[in-house]
């Protein structure tokens, strides 16, 4: 395909098979992986371009193969190393877009664990151009284990081009540095301002900024307002190709988000279709918080038959109970905001590595942690509205958006997966009821003195 003057992709008369005989002998799509589920996948999202004369169901806004998408054959080497055969359904439906020229800005919306990251991050690598020792596409994310996992794949994807990438992520640059050049910088918000405000990074020539778990980066009386004084640092006239994606646009952001990102091409999720099928959802009826530990414990079999991840409000309960797990002999870790910069790297590395199963935490790896092990989620806390950001008000509705991140932890890239809420009283079964309301999902009960066959079911919603 080739580029008309409106900068979308049309088939060339004769150029397909060109394209093609000069891709294939240097990559060739490796075979379908076992877990295609995801591939041909049914959910249904809704496209609207900023063109409103375009129609977004022409073949011309999707891409069937990567080769279609006339990407540098280094680009697409580096996909097929990864082990990817063919686009997503948001990769299908995104890369089109998000490749034509003159760039536009996109607010893309698709389910956890479908794919998103590829999509930006082969935007981001498309658009440098590696000759000028320039940064020129910025992507920020809300915590630095989120910032290393994309790091991850633009070096994976970018591994057969030269490439230059840089954390924007605390600690991690010498204080007195004076000057950043990689193409691509990766990092959270409060470092990203202080590069662009001390120049260290030079904004001039950015010209892709990504914003990952868009709708947390754009929440007011959270990330929002540093996320804004980065935009502000970048050029105006052309400004940076704006692209935001999660799987969460909750409306009070969208507004936002189209202020953030004008003109914008929108891929959006039916409401009912916001967490992905493979993921069972359950509950258990505890009788008081103590009770909780004590099943928490009883699960321990089960929580290490692949990985899990527990989910707790306080940074102080994730280490009381994994304190007093380590103390009857389980091997668990716990990760939370309190602990350094170093010691967070640690955890999360050696739990990727599968040295510890079961890692106890909060919500700040509650977006975007991808692992694919992990096929257990535990609620220990439902997530509420008064844990966002810097919020620390009364507000005991529960936090939907939260509570959809944190059980994609699993079932991703069409896995199966399994989420256990915890309830404890009838304001807890109140919450879980309206989450079970809104997200229109039945969360099944599962006993908490039949181990048995709780056992029974779990291993069968895993199958
Ligand atoms: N085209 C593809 N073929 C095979 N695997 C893929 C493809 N695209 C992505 N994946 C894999 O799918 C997994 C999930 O992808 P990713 O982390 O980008 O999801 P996401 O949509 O960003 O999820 P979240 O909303 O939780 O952040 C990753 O392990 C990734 O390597």
């Amino acid at each position: 395909m080739e580029k008309d003057a409106d900068g979308f992709y049309t088939p060339k008369a004769d150029g397909t098979e060109e394209v093609k005989e000069e891709v294939k002998p240097i990559a060739e799509p490796p075979p379908e992986s076992a877990s295609t589920d995801l591939l041909s996948s049914t959910f249904e999202v809704t496209v609207t371009l900023a063109d409103q004369q375009a129609d977004p169901n022409s073949p011309l806004y999707s891409a069937k193969s990567f080769e279609e998408l006339g990407l540098n054959p280094d680009l697409l080497k580096g996909i097929y190393a990864l082990g990817f055969s063919k686009p997503s359904k948001i990769q299908e439906r995104a890369l089109p877009l998000l490749l034509a020229n003159p760039p536009q800005n996109m607010i893309g919306q698709s389910q956890s664990g479908t794919g998103k990251t590829a999509a930006f991050v082969l935007t981001m690598l498309s658009r440098v151009d590696f000759s000028k020792n320039k940064t020129q596409a910025i992507c920020l994310a809300p915590s630095r284990e989120l910032a290393r996992q994309i790091m991850s794949v633009v070096v994976a994807m970018g591994k057969f081009t030269p490439v230059q990438t840089e954390y924007a992520i605390k600690d991690n640059l010498p204080k007195d540095v004076t000057r950043v050049t990689a193409h691509i910088v990766v990092g959270t918000p409060g470092t990203m301002t202080d590069l662009l405000r001390r120049k260290v990074i030079d904004s001039s020539e950015i010209k892709v900024f990504v914003l990952d778990e868009a709708d947390n980066m754009l929440d007011q009386g959270g990330l929002g307002e540093q996320t804004l004084r980065v935009k502000n640092m970048l050029p105006r006239n052309p400004a940076p190709q704006t692209i935001l994606f999660s799987a969460t646009f909750p409306d009070h952001v969208r507004t936002f988000a189209n202020k953030f990102a004008p003109n914008a091409n929108k891929i959006e999720l039916q409401k009912e279709e916001l967490s992905v099928e493979g993921i069972r959802q359950f509950y258990m009826d505890c009788r008081n918080e103590d009770h909780k530990y004590d099943i928490l414990v009883s699960l321990y079999q089960l929580l290490t038959i692949g990985q899990s991840i527990i989910f707790c409000e306080h940074r102080h309960t994730a280490d009381r109970i994994a304190q007093r797990m380590t103390a009857e002999g389980h091997k668990v870790a716990s990760l939370h905001g309190a602990k350094n910069a170093a010691e967070r790297d640690a955890i999360i590395d050696s739990f990727r590595e599968g040295r510890e199963k079961v890692l106890i935490t909060t919500n700040v790896i509650a977006r975007g942690i991808d692992i694919l092990q992990v096929n257990m989620v535990v609620n220990y806390d439902l997530p509420l509205m008064n844990e966002r950001g810097n919020q620390h008000s009364n507000d005991s509705r529960p936090d939907i958006e939260t509570y959809i991140h944190r059980i994609g932890r699993t079932g991703r890239f069409g896995r199966k997966g399994i989420s256990i809420n915890f309830v404890h009283d009838r304001r807890t079964w109140q919450q879980m009821e309206e989450i079970e309301k809104v997200l229109g999902k039945k969360i099944i009960r599962i006993e908490t003195n039949d181990l048995d066959e709780m056992e029974e079911k779990m291993k069968k919603a895993l199958k």
